[in-house]
């Protein structure tokens, strides 16, 4: 079990059988809408028996089609028609399209409900599913409108990723991998010591990357649960946002049908070339991302006529202040800093190193 410190502080707990957890975070709650991806519907109406409540099933579309918003609205009115009030409870299940829109909703719900994260994906659980980031995408960006609204309690059952897709499994893990360089250097030992394994759903090693991941997760947003610290020496937060600023861009030019990992797996080869020809990163580092990356078999590489578009897009993260885009670069493994406004060469001359054709899973 890993422990968040938020105003309300909650538990992650990680293991096989933890679903049974479910009916004690929703106990007081008359009614339980449960949101779940069209894959866990099985799954959900078995997670249903859990609770000692009226439950309330809302299939939500799949992946990435869950975070519009006609979907939150279509889950406001079925609250409404239900009766939901401020003691009631919004359960989301499945990945972190499911629980993002899940917990948008219940941020959104009477100005706030509890909230319980069911992650079924390993970026559910190492990532979205901890840490009270909710939102929906809009066609200009990614993640434009959300809120910070903490769950409950986040149950991560290991068991669930038996049935999780290779290609997703995969995806889930280059937000692990983010936390390896980012803090966890021994998570990235783990992989090249044996990826098979890592992208094994029943191995102990993978048991072991989630739970590294979860507890970088767990406390970088400790420290700053809405990411508003990033002064000095600190990053704050937004190191979580590692790989992300051009990893965004990439999936609205997508259109959302790259996998977040997948295209989060580029960004953080753009971010390494970018820190390394600013002087920032070792080559040996830079280098080592794509080695780590090549052996999950994740893309390294994106569309060499795709760059006006996305320096476009880039101006919508929400790092950037006013016209000034900020990155969050590595100045060594587990090392971090800030970089506000890179010369416009930089940005174009880091992003030809990571063009080419993308090999997707
Ligand atoms: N809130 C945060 O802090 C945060 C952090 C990281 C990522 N995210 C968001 O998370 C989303 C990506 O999450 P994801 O990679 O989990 O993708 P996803 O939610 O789209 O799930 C991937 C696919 O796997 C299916 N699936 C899920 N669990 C399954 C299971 N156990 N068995 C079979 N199929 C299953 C889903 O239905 C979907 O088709 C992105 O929208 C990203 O922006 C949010
Ligand atoms: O939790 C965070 O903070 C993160 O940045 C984690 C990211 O992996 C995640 O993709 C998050 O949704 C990105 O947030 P955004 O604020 O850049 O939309
Ligand atoms: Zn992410």
């Amino acid at each position: 079990m890993i422990e968040v410190a938020a105003e309300r502080p909650y538990a992650v707990q990680i293991g096989h059988g933890v679903l049974d957890g479910l009916g004690e975070l929703v106990a007081g709650s008359r009614r339980v809408a449960v949101l779940y991806a069209p894959a866990l519907r099985a799954q959900a109406a078995r997670l249903a028996e859990n609770i000692d409540a009226e439950v309330l099933p809302i299939e939500l579309p799949d992946a990435e089609q869950a975070k519009t918003a006609e979907v939150l609205a279509d889950c406001w009115d079925r609250l409404a028609a239900a009766g939901f009030t401020r003691s009631d409870a919004v359960v989301g299940f499945g990945g972190g399209a499911t629980t993002d829109l899940a917990g948008f909703v219940a941020a959104s719900w009477l100005r706030g409900v509890r909230l319980v994260t069911v992650p079924t994906t390993v970026l559910g659980m190492v990532d979205a599913a901890v840490g009270g980031k909710t939102g929906i995408n809009l066609a200009a960006g990614k993640n434009l409108v959300g809120a910070f609204h903490e769950p409950a309690g986040v149950l991560c059952d290991l068991s669930l990723l038996t049935s999780l897709p290779a290609a997703d499994l995969r995806a889930g893990l280059a937000e692990v991998v983010k936390c390896g360089f980012i803090a966890d250097p021994a998570i990235l030992t783990l992989v090249e010591e044996a990826p098979a394994e890592a992208l094994d759903p029943t191995s102990d090693r993978l048991a072991e990357l989630i739970t590294r991941g979860i507890r970088v997760k767990a406390e970088v947003v400790s420290g700053d649960l809405r990411e508003a610290t990033s002064v000095g020496a600190s990053v704050g937060r937004e190191l979580l946002n590692y790989g992300h600023t051009l990893g965004h861009a990439i999936e609205r030019r997508e259109q959302y049908r790259w996998r977040h990992g997948e295209a989060i797996s580029v960004g953080m080869m753009y971010a390494a070339a970018l820190a390394r020809r600013l002087g920032l990163l070792d080559a040996t580092t830079a280098e080592r991302h794509r080695a780590v990356l090549d052996l999950l078999g994740l893309p390294t590489a994106y569309d060499p006529g795709a760059w006006p578009e996305l320096r476009e897009a880039m101006s919508l993260d929400k790092k950037t202040r006013g016209a000034q885009l900020r990155f969050v670069l590595l100045n060594g493994l587990a090392s971090a800093e800030i970089v506000a406004g890179p010369d416009e060469e930089a940005l174009a001359a880091a992003y030809a190193e990571v063009s080419g054709h993308p090999r997707r899973g």
